[in-house]
């Protein structure tokens, strides 16, 4: 039993606030977030199958981490629920991408809705083994599914 990672890299522009934060990033500002998705499992051992020698197509991984997070955040502006006044930005020229989280949109809890997006899209055979994500060049949180059993 061989087991072999693959990880794929993706880039989205997202603004954000921490509700409620003693810094800078009280403000409504924006990221250049770089995420890192590393998956487990073992190349297909079935020659008649079209995805012979692969743990996953990395076109599928693709698909589904664009589909539950980049193509959702990229260009979006996320807010915590906490914020008040929040259907003051019922303005849809500009709010087209608006999401409120249940969550303060750090980069942990961030991270971590990520890993359960991405869990649940994967196929059995196949495992999340960690997540990496870049908020600036100098900041980044890790997930891995070994902390998280
Ligand atoms: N534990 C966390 N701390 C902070 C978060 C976070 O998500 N988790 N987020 C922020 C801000 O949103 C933003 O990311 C600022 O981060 P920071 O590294 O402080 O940014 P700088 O521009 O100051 O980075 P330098 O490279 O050090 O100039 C704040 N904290
Ligand atoms: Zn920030």
């Amino acid at each position: 039993m061989t087991k072999v990672r693959l990880t794929k890299e993706f880039h989205f522009e997202m603004a954000h606030a921490l509700w409620n934060y003693d810094g800078l990033c009280k403000n409504i500002h924006g990221h250049s977030y770089i995420l890192f998705v590393t998956v487990i499992g073992e190349p297909n051992k079935d020659i008649k199958n079209p995805k012979f020698g692969m743990v996953m197509d990395f076109g599928d991984l693709k698909r589904i981490v664009n589909q539950e997070i980049v193509d959702q955040l990229d260009h979006a502006l996320v807010l915590s629920e906490a914020t008040p006044n929040l259907e003051r930005l019922n303005i849809p020229q500009m709010f087209e991408r608006f999401f409120i989280t249940p969550y303060q949109p750090t980069c942990e809890n961030m991270i971590a809705d990520f890993a359960e997006r991405i869990i649940s899209k994967l196929p059995n055979e196949v495992n999340l083994h960690s997540l990496k994500l870049h908020e600036t060049a100098t900041s980044f949180a890790e997930w891995y599914a070994s902390d998280n059993l």
